[in-house]
Parts: structure tokens; sequence; C-alpha cells
């Protein structure tokens, strides 16, 4: 395996070509590899299959269109087309269900599906985020399905993806990586496969503390992320400007402070810090505590607009509201557990109108002037570039009454004419 690692002749399987699972294929696939993507979704194999991308992320046309081209990247919804590969790797969601407890439907599936096609001395990683302990227990799914020895007639490895959307192609070449394998030669296998186009250190370990390691990244974030959030609702109390206060705070070497917002959205950080204590069998209160403050932000945006409302003289039930983001951060199109979804969904039943407007999702309305025409209100829900420099003044002239409320701090300068909020921002 080894040999054919280096000579770049393994065969790889990458299964589920989403946001890390396509760019992930394209990468393998440019290095040189054979790749075969497997996807259930056809549509989505139509259209990779046709050399175009089904998300949004800077540079991916471009190298999607030369794997195609070069023959080395081809998609399929067909399990007959994976069977004996050398390497499979696992990129399928692990979402939340209802209850806040791990789906793991998804990976249980795609590691079915491989089980039946494998051979007998494969390399199967797991690069999607998983609860601790769940690499262990599928190697022994794999066991049962196929008869095969962990570590002995196949290999298997966590290796966590740690990208930011938005810089993909760049931190998948750059950022360090994990691997946390069921043996310690499955690490060492999986890291000079990786190692085809990874510029970043790599390092080795077991398969637990991988999982760990990912886990505590995100819910790091997550923490952090609510202490601004709390900080806002300090500055609000106290009628100053959160983002004055932090970044004088940042000044101290060792303090950094991180952003404010609406809310904390996509498909990790407001999923990870559960599948952290998940198996765990205590309560981890601050992690619990952190994920509700989040959680809670699209409800003080909906305190903000409905006092901003109320000084204009607007009852809410009367009060059309434009809402400009529906993507859980700026310029991406992912929509999953998006803050701007979550504050829709608060103030929809007391509001006369809710449209939207996204430049990448869409949205009720195709454009910006069509959303605010005649709108009472203006929330700002993602950071899009796009809505940093727009030119209030000129904009309210279309809206029957200005209320803005910025939910994601796009605005330095509350502009003239309009009654402002936001999030962290001053007394209300
Ligand atoms: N999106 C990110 O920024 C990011 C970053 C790092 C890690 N991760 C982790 O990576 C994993 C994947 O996340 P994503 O954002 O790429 O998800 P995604 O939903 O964009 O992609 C998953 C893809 O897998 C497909 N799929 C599901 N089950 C399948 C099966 N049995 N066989 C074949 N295909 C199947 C889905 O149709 C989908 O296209 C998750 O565990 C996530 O936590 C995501
Ligand atoms: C540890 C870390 O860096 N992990 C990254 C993270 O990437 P992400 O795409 O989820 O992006 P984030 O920037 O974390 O944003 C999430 C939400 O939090 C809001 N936010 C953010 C910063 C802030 O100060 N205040 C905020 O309010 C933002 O608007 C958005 O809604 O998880 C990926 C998957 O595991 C990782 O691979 C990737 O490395």
């Amino acid at each position: 395996m080894l040999e054919k690692i280096e000579g770049r002749k393994a065969e790889i399987a990458v299964i589920g070509l989403g946001y890390i699972g396509l760019p992930t294929a394209i990468m393998f696939a440019n290095a040189g590899f054979h790749v075969t993507g497997y996807e259930i979704r056809r549509d989505v194999v139509e259209k990779i299959n046709s050399g175009k991308a089904h998300i949004v992320e800077p540079e991916i046309d471009d190298l999607l269109k030369k794997a195609i081209e070069n023959g080395t990247l081809r998609a399929t919804s067909d399990p007959g087309e994976i069977k004996n590969k050398d390497v499979y790797i696992i990129c399928v969601q692990t979402p939340l269900k209802e209850d806040k407890t791990p789906n793991l439907e998804y990976l249980q599936n795609a590691i079915e599906t491989v089980a039946k096609v494998m051979k007998k001395g494969s390399l199967i990683i797991i690069e999607s985020t998983v609860p601790p302990l769940t690499t262990a227990k599928m190697a022994e799914l794999v066991e049962r399905i196929t008869g095969l020895t962990p570590g002995e007639d196949f290999y298997m490895v966590h290796a966590p993806e740690r990208v930011m959307p938005g810089r993909i192609f760049k931190e998948l070449v750059y950022n360090s990586r994990i691997f946390g394998g069921i043996t310690p030669e499955s690490a060492e296998l999986a890291e000079r496969l990786y190692r085809s186009f990874v510029k970043g250190q790599t390092f080795k370990t077991s398969s637990t503390v991988s999982e760990v390691v990912k886990l505590m990244e995100n819910t790091f974030r997550d923490v952090n992320i609510a202490l601004a959030n709390e900080f806002a609702l300090l500055a609000h109390q106290y009628g100053i400007d959160v983002f004055e206060a932090i970044e004088l705070a940042n000044t101290h070497p060792r303090v950094k402070i991180h952003v404010p917002g609406i809310g904390v959205g996509g498909h990790c950080l407001p999923k990870d810090p559960h599948l952290l204590v998940w198996p765990a069998e205590r309560d981890f209160g601050l992690i619990r505590l952190a994920r509700e403050i989040n959680d809670s932000m699209p409800l003080l945006t909906r305190e903000l607009l409905f006092n901003a409302l109320h000084e204009a003289n607007v009852p809410p039930n009367r009060a059309v509201v434009a809402v400009l983001g529906l993507a859980y951060k700026g310029n991406s199109d992912d929509t999953r557990n998006s803050p701007a979804l979550a504050f829709i969904g608060a103030i929809r039943d007391d509001v006369a109108e809710v449209r939207t407007y996204d430049p990448f999702v869409g949205g009720t309305h195709k454009n910006l002037e069509a959303a605010l025409k005649g709108a009472d209100a203006v929330v700002i829900a993602t950071d899009h570039t796009a809505f940093r420099s727009l030119d209030w003044e000129k904009l309210g002239m279309l809206m029957r009454t200005r209320v803005l409320v910025d939910g994601r701090h796009v605005i330095d300068e509350p502009p003239r004419g309009f009654i402002f909020r936001g999030v962290g921002r001053g007394r209300y």
C-alpha cells in the first residue's frame, strides 16, 4: 500500500461530495491520484461530471474543471464503481437530531456501503467530525460486515477536516493535520497519503484523541463567541459600544476577544460542542451554557428590532421587514443552522411581512432595492462583503420607515436619518 501511495497509484474513493468531500476529491485528483467521488445525490453527480461545482467556494470551478478534464476525477451514484479501491475517504454530514443528540445515520450508511465493496488491505479514512469513540465503533461495524480484522486486514483512521469555508483550497494545503489511527500503521499510511498535497505540519495519534481534538477546537471557538456575545449584552446595559471596548481590550498582549453578533451557525459550531459531550456521563455546564447564549442571539436581535419599531411608532403587526443575508456567514451560500433563519422564525408571526435578500442564496427578492422598497425596517443578518459598503442614505429613500438593525457589525457609523440598533451597540 505504501508504494502505491508514494507512486500516486492508490485508487481513491471519496464518499460524500459536499463542502468538504468535493474539495478533498479535487485535491487528490489534481495531485495525480485517480479519484472516484461517490455521492447519493444524482443532481450533484451530474453537475460535477459536467465540470461545475454545486457549492460556492473561491477557486473551486477552475480546480474542478482541471480534474474533470484530466480524467482524474469522476463522480458516481453507483456503488459498483467504488469496488476494490485502495482508499475510502468518508466526508458525509454528521448533523444533530431534533433532541440535539448526534445523527450518525449518514456515517453508518456510508460505512456500510464501503464495507460491502472494499477489499482486504483497504484504508478507510473518516474526515467527518464525529463524537469521541466513533471511529473505533465504525471499525467494529466493518469487521461485522466483512469478517476482516481491524488494523490487520484493513486500516482505519480519523483525519479531521479543519478548513474554513471561503479559504478551503488554501487551508487544505497549509493547515496542519492530525491522523488518528486505530493502529499506528493506519495513521502512518494516511499521513503519507495526505502529504501528496499538504504543506502544513502533520501529526499522528489515536483515533479517539483526534476525534476529541477536532471537537475541542470548535468548542473553544463557540465558547469564546458566547463570551463575546455576553459582553455585547453587558454593553447594552452600560450604554457603550462593545466593539470599541473589544478593540481596546484586544490591545492587551494576551487577550483576543471574538466578534459578537446575531448568532452562530453553519454545519459545525452549533453541533460540535454537543458531539464532544454526548457520550460523556456528566453535565458540562460551560459548554452547554455557551451554546444556549449563542442560540439566544437571534432573540436579542428581535428585541432590538421591536424596540426600534416602537421608537418609530410602527406597530410590529404592520411592519414590513427586509432581512439582508440568509447564509450563516459572509460570502457563503450555506444556510445550515443560520441565525438569519432563526431570526426570521422568531419574528415571522409578529410582523406583517418578512422579505429576504441574499446575493449567494437567493431569497424572496432578487435585488436589494426591491427588498427595501416600502419596507419599515432592514435587518442585516449576514456579513457578506457587499453589505459593508452600501449607500444607506440613498437606500433609505426607498423605505417607508427608516429602521436599521445591524446584527453583524457591518456598519461603523449609523447612517443619518435612521433609527439604528446594533448587537452590542449602546443602550436601547
Ligand atoms: N462544512 C465545513 O465547513 C466543515 C469543515 C470541517 C469539517 N466538516 C465536517 O465534515 C463533514 C461533512 O460536512 P459537509 O459540510 O461537507 O457536509 P455536506 O452536507 O456539504 O456534504 C455531505 C455530502 O454527503 C452526501 N452523502 C450523505 N450520505 C451519503 C452516503 N451514504 N453515501 C454517499 N454520499 C452521501 C450528501 O448528499 C452530501 O452531498 C461533517 O462531519 C462536518 O462536520 C465540515
Ligand atoms: C475552530 C475554527 O476556527 N473552526 C472553523 C469553523 O468554521 P465555520 O465555517 O463554522 O466558521 P466560523 O467563522 O467559526 O463561524 C461560525 C459561526 O459563528 C459566527 N461567528 C464567528 C466568529 C466570531 O467571532 N463570531 C461569530 O459570531 C459566524 O458568523 C458563523 O455564523 O468550523 C469548521 C468546521 O468544523 C472548521 O473546519 C473551521 O476551521
